[in-house]
């Protein structure tokens, strides 16, 4: 049903930390000959996915301050509305969700305003899955469990972080879930693009078995209001003999509940941005590109969980820049 020019749209999706900008990332930087505008939502109100998406061509448009699926569809409306104005720049139209956003609202944006769904064509709902989480993480986020149900396309990432056996629990949990996506496997989401994009694989019928009103009332549902954000920032530059055991130790005490951490650091004599990134209590980190001459030296940390002790992680925090006394305790 792929009616001809009209735009594809494809969703990403998949819980905090999945691999959601990895997958995008590589789509973006693929030698496919496609050019892509490319939506970015995230939770929190500190900007930094932004900033992890690769300096591609690409425009970004970035959507903070809500959740997709909630109180900023007006602004995805109007986002796709003026895309369209200028679609001889674009093929197509990637979406990235929050890892807290359900995708039916988002799909319905494409069904439900009258103009965005005579010019575009949802090509699936993509859901990327963090292999060496979902299990521990599945019960507790209804989320996850919803990005699951409407996946078209199911990618399960970090295959490096787990065992075969552990895999076959992840795919059996998932088909309970979804029975009819199809499933890859990847670490670092390397697959062939051609499995994630352009698929056509968006089934409204299937959705409707799910949801039978999804195409006459905005959907409606809920977040886990004990998984919230904050954001920590820094004008002054971070000392790394301070910052790293500190950002260790966090992790350590509190990666039960710390499903997502993200930041880009600011080192004292250190012309390079540093992108540090946690999943639970696993931790990444590297120097991504220099800063620009331009760019405020600025450090933002966003940190997403339950019940994260913000007075705590603050305080190690402030001592790890360049100036402040003290030690960790
Ligand atoms: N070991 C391992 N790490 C991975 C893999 N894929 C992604 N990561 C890492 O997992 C972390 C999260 O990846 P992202 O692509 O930022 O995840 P995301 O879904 O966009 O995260 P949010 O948008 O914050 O929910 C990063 O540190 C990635 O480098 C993988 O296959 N294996």
């Amino acid at each position: 049903m792929n009616a001809i020019n009209t735009i594809p749209v494809t969703v990403l999706t998949g819980y905090l930390g999945s691999g959601k900008t990895t997958l995008l990332n590589r789509i973006l930087t693929e030698d496919h000959g496609k050019r892509y505008a490319v939506i970015v939502n995230e939770f929190g109100d500190v900007g930094i996915d932004n900033d992890l998406v690769v300096d591609a061509d690409e425009e970004v448009f970035e959507m903070n301050n809500g959740c997709i699926c909630c109180t900023v569809r007006g602004d995805l409306i109007r986002i796709i509305d003026s895309l369209l104005k200028r679609r001889n720049r674009f093929d197509a139209i990637l979406v990235e969700t929050t890892g807290l956003a359900d995708p039916a609202p988002v799909a319905q944006t494409f069904f439900v305003d009258e103009d965005v769904r005579s010019k575009t064509t949802l090509d699936a709902i993509v859901t990327v899955v963090d292999a060496r989480h979902l299990l521990g993480e599945i019960e507790k986020a209804h989320e996850a469990q919803e990005q699951l149900a409407f996946a078209d396309i199911i990618l399960i990432n970090k295959i490096d972080l787990v065992s075969e056996q552990e895999l076959a629990k992840v795919e059996a949990r998932i088909r309970r879930i979804n029975p009819t996506a199809v499933l890859s496997r990847s670490e670092r989401c390397q697959v062939p693009l051609d499995q994630v994009i352009g698929r056509n694989a968006f089934d409204l019928d299937r959705v409707l078995e799910l949801e039978p009103d999804f195409l006459e009332h905005f959907h409606d549902h809920e977040h886990d209001d004990h998984v919230t954000s904050f954001s920590l920032t820094s004008n002054e530059p971070l000392l790394p003999e301070r910052f790293f055991p500190w950002i260790q130790s966090v992790a350590q005490h509190f990666g039960i509940d710390m499903l997502r951490m993200k930041g880009i650091i600011a080192f004292e004599a250190d012309d390079d941005r540093y992108v540090m990134q946690g999943v639970h209590m696993l931790l990444e980190g590297n120097h991504q590109r220099p800063w620009k001459p331009e760019e405020a030296r600025l450090t933002r940390i966003v940190f997403i969980g339950r019940d994260l002790p913000r007075d705590i992680i603050e305080n190690g925090f402030r001592k790890c820049i360049a100036g402040e006394e003290g030690r960790l305790g």
